[in-house]
């Protein structure tokens, strides 16, 4: 991290505010609690903790967090400015923002004419009034101010004198930091980097009538509706601006707003400023996915820097050359942001990614070991008969010891039968027939479904001889219709997720009949939890880390 104070850049998480604006994302108190503590450990120094007075819950924030205060973070109450024709200190939501007790408060004002008029229903002098009052007020109860000026760069675009003249009334009241805002979301990077250079050109020569306050700092806030809000954040910092507000995952209003995942790498990795400490900058995979899990949404797994797949590499061409040197295929190392790099096997693969895939195992190749191109052709036919590998990495490893010669059988299955009352909406009832070491175990299991059946009298069948198959389960099924023009007919690719309560492991089925190949996912799924445990409990193979 460069250690040089000018190019620290002041991050500004709104999570808590912004972010829980999203259309489909609701907080807990809780969530918000444990999402502003994982905020401070990551070294984020402002955490917008929300509008106290808008609900009850934002208020019991910051109660809450008087009793037990974070370590570094500071957090800060948001609001507007004082309604018009009132005095700030009759205004109940600035009373509420005072209650909260922060000792900086980032309140928002109107930059474009248009919102005065039409939003507001106010004039523009009262605009600039509401403006001045509220921040004075604030700073008079001994508040730190930050001033969000809403639509700026609309406003800016609109009407300049009138956006500086805003600007200008927050400054001489007394703000600490005017954030510029692309409300909106439309605004594109050159006219961002235009329009701050201009707003840092004249705010050093406005006339502060009150020279207690020195010049305040510039910040940014960045909504996505172009798919530019990273861009354009990155474009003001390198205009000079020394805030950034965002959110992590992009969360925000609308499309969001200016990811801090790839906010914070792109600035401190590429650009050399200092946002966090480098330990902080290699927590923020897991932070971006423990967030997504508190607020209950699924992760973008192509999120650049923190996603699954930032640095998952697919093409044969690209595994050839990134296992000679991962600069070939990577924008930066994936551990300085505590991500991971995988290799993926599937009909786009090449020897390297079989290689690569093997050592994973446990399994050492060799380039010219003809087995490794018969994986390779093995692999290719499956994926063109419907088999998908990069979600099942269990099968593709049964695939290689098959091919090894190292599957060792453990049972084999000589036939199944299912049957489906649906008429009477009964249990399905699965029969199996297993021989293992040489004997035949018939066995009968219901299930509420034919696949839970199914799994059941297989696991009943198998227990006496594999004891730690009482543990195993599945976890997830999934079903894909490969070829539907074909109807009934149509191929099916069954997808099965099974655990051991330690670990996961996904295998694959294809057939025309889907309970063929739930089968074989279901068979390899218990084939692979078996050799799991045979690992363990062989002291010369360690133990896979999770699949
Ligand atoms: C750009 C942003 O993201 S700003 C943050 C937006 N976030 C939110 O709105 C979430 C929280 N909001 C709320 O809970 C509610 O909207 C409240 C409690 C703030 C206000 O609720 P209500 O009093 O019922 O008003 P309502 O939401 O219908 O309308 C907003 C009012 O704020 C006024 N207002 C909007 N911006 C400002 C401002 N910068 N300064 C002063 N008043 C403002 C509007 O003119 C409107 O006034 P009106 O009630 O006289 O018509
Ligand atoms: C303040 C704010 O959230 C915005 O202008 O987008």
């Amino acid at each position: 991290m460069n250690s040089d104070k000018t190019n620290q850049i002041w991050i500004y998480d709104t999570t808590l505010r912004d972010g829980a604006q999203r259309e489909g994302l609701s907080l807990s108190l809780e969530d918000k609690l444990r999402i502003a503590r994982k905020l401070d450990k990551m070294g984020i120094p402002f955490i917008e903790g929300g509008w106290p007075g808008a609900n009850p819950k934002d208020v019991q924030f910051f109660w809450q967090l008087k009793e037990e205060p974070l370590t570094q973070a500071e957090v800060v109450a948001f609001c507007s400015t004082r309604r018009p024709n009132i005095s700030a200190a009759e205004d109940p939501m600035l009373q509420a923002i005072l209650a909260a007790g922060t000792r900086s408060v980032t309140i928002f004002g109107k930059s474009w004419d248009l919102h005065v008029t039409e939003g507001l229903k106010t004039s523009l002098e009262e605009n600039i009034e509401m403006i001045r009052d509220t921040i004075e007020y604030l700073r008079s109860q001994g508040r730190r101010v930050f001033y969000d000026a809403e639509h700026w760069f609309d406003g800016y675009k609109q009407n300049p004198d009138y956006a500086m003249q805003t600007l200008e009334s927050a400054i001489a009241a007394g703000a600490e930091w005017v954030i510029l805002c692309d409300t909106n979301g439309g605004t594109l990077p050159h006219e961002i980097s235009q329009i701050v250079k201009n707003v840092v050109t004249a705010i050093s020569q406005f006339p502060i009538s009150n020279s207690q306050f020195p010049t305040p700092q510039i910040g940014i806030h960045t909504h996505n509706d172009s798919d530019a809000a990273v861009a354009n954040a990155i474009a003001a910092v390198m205009e000079g601006a020394r805030m950034v507000q965002g959110t992590i995952n992009g969360y925000g209003e609308r499309c969001g707003n200016a990811n801090l995942c790839s906010v914070i790498p792109n600035l401190q990795l590429k650009l050399g400023y200092s946002c966090i400490q480098d330990e902080q900058l290699a927590q923020l995979t897991e932070a971006s996915r423990l967030i997504s899990e508190i607020v209950n949404l699924a992760p973008d797994e192509y999120a650049p820097f923190v996603g699954r797949s930032a640095f998952a590499h697919k093409g044969g061409i690209h595994v050839s050359a990134v296992e000679r040197n991962p600069f070939t295929y990577e924008h930066i190392q994936p551990q300085q942001v505590g991500n991971l790099r995988r290799i993926v096997v599937s009909d786009q693969a090449g020897l390297s990614n079989i290689l690569a895939k093997a050592r994973s195992f446990g399994i050492d190749l060799d380039k010219g070991d003809p087995a490794c191109r018969d994986i390779l052709r093995r692999l290719k036919e499956l994926e063109n008969e419907g088999f998908q590998f990069e979600a099942a990495e269990a099968s593709f490893d049964l695939l290689m010891r098959e091919a090894l010669g190292q599957r060792e059988q453990m049972f084999e299955l000589k036939g199944f039968q299912v049957h489906c009352d649906i008429v009477q909406n009964a249990n399905a009832l699965a029969t199996v027939k297993v021989a293992v070491n040489g004997k035949d175990i018939l066995e009968a299991a219901e299930g509420n479904g034919p696949v839970s059946a199914l799994d059941e009298a297989l696991r009943k069948a198998l227990v006496n001889f594999y004891p730690e198959i009482a543990a195993f389960y599945l976890t997830d099924y999934k079903v894909r219709i490969l070829d539907s023009g074909a109807g009934t007919a149509a191929k099916t690719r069954v997808l099965v997720e099974s655990s051991n309560g330690h670990q996961r492991w996904a295998t694959v089925g294809v057939s025309s009949n889907i309970l063929e190949a739930s089968y074989q996912a279901v068979v390899e799924g218990i084939e692979y939890g078996l050799l799991l445990g045979a690992r363990r409990n062989d002291r010369r193979n360690p133990s896979p880390t999770k699949i």
